[in-house]
Order: C-alpha cells, then structure tokens, then sequence
C-alpha cells in the first residue's frame, strides 16, 4: 500500500483532480511565509467541496496549539501537520483533537530520537520545506523500520518517486513536483506521477 498526499494545494480543481486521482491526502498550507498559504475559509470552501474519504492536511510552523486549532476548526481540517521547532508539548495538545504529523528537515541522516517525539506520523523534508530541493533518500534510513510511520517528502517527482517508493514510506508527499507554478498544481504531472505509483505497486 502506497499512500499519496499531494500538499500545497490553493485551487479547488486542482484538489478535486488529484482526489479523483487516488491522493490519500491533500495539503493546505495555513503556515505564514509560504507562497502557497489560503486563509482558511478558501481551505474551507475546497474541504467542503470534496469527497469524504480524502484526508484533510492544515500545514503549521510555529503557530501555537489555540491557533492551530482555530484554523483547523475554521478550515474544517482532520490532520494537523507541524512544520517548525514545535515543543512536543505543543503536538500533545494539539493531539488531543486531531492526528499530528511532524515534520523534521534533514541536512543529514534522520536521528532516531526523533521516534520519540509524540506525533501519529513523522514527515522527512528537505531543509526549505516547499522548495522542491531533493536529499538523498538514504537519510531516512534511521527511521525506517522503527515502527514509527514515516513520510518521504522534499523535491519528489513523478521521475525520481521510484526512489522513495522504493523505501516503502508510510506516504510519500509532494507540493512542487507536480505543478507548473507555485499553488497551481500541473494535470500533466499529476498524472504521471500517479502512473508511476500505480506502475511501481504492480512490480512490487
Ligand atoms: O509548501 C510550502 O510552501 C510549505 C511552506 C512552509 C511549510 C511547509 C510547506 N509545505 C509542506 C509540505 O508538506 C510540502 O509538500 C513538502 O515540504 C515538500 O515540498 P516539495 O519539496 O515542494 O515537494
């Protein structure tokens, strides 16, 4: 099993294309500073527009525990996706509503101890999370196998995907390989990204 979150999103055609698609889950950026950040009522317009069985993914850095849950609430969101030096108790009070999935930034090989820290998932990024900046896959390593869910994202592309899949990731996460412009996702690489998940779990 291949989970797909397709993150990021600003558009609701490009949300409804890639639920139609298989994505598991969708990202909506609510963290200040991104060039993909909705207020959360548009986040809310596209989450009411979509199926039930997509998950819902607000992105946060450094926003506190009541504002996090104020813009989950108001975007009508499911999972919270922590993407700065948040306190694990921060994550433990924001668990107390919804899944956490906390991001790290490798500039090296993943460190164990982050295993320990209190979240449902841990999503390995490249140091500018959004930027489409690869690291090599090997650096996931330490936590795979931990029995802890670990999401690959940073710079995957329908291309490259094979790499990450390879490593049998809880999910896989991408924002910049499948669009042709920042928030705007591309039904072309969408696509093709999916066709080659679909191709890799026929050969796995
Ligand atoms: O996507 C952003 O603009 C962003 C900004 C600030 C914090 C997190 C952000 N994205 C979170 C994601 O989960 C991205 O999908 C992830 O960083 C991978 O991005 P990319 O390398 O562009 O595929």
């Amino acid at each position: 099993m291949v989970r797909v979150k397709i993150c990021g999103l600003t558009r609701l055609e490009d949300a409804l294309l890639a639920e139609a698609l298989g994505a598991y889950a969708l990202g909506f950026v609510l963290a200040p500073g991104s060039r993909r950040r909705l207020a959360p009522e548009a986040a809310r317009g596209i989450s009411r527009a979509l199926g039930p069985f997509v998950v819902r993914v607000g992105v946060f850095r450094d926003q506190p525990p009541g504002e996090v849950l104020r813009l989950m609430e108001e975007a009508r969101l499911q999972v919270a996706q922590l993407h700065g030096a948040e306190p694990p108790e921060w994550a433990e009070a924001i668990g107390r509503f919804f899944p956490v999935i906390k991001a790290f930034s490798l500039d090296g090989p993943a460190r164990p101890e982050w295993a320990g820290y209190p979240a449902w998932a841990l999503l390995l990024d490249s140091p500018s999370p959004g930027s489409g900046k690869p690291y090599p896959r090997a650096w996931a390593e330490p936590l795979l196998g931990t029995g802890k869910r670990v999401i690959l994202a940073g710079g995957i592309t329908p291309e490259n995907a094979p790499e990450a899949l390879a490593l049998r990731p809880y999910a896989i996460d991408l924002a910049s390989g499948v669009e042709e412009a920042v928030g705007v996702k591309s039904r072309a690489r969408l696509e093709a990204l999916f066709a080659r998940v679909r191709a890799f779990m026929m050969g796995a």
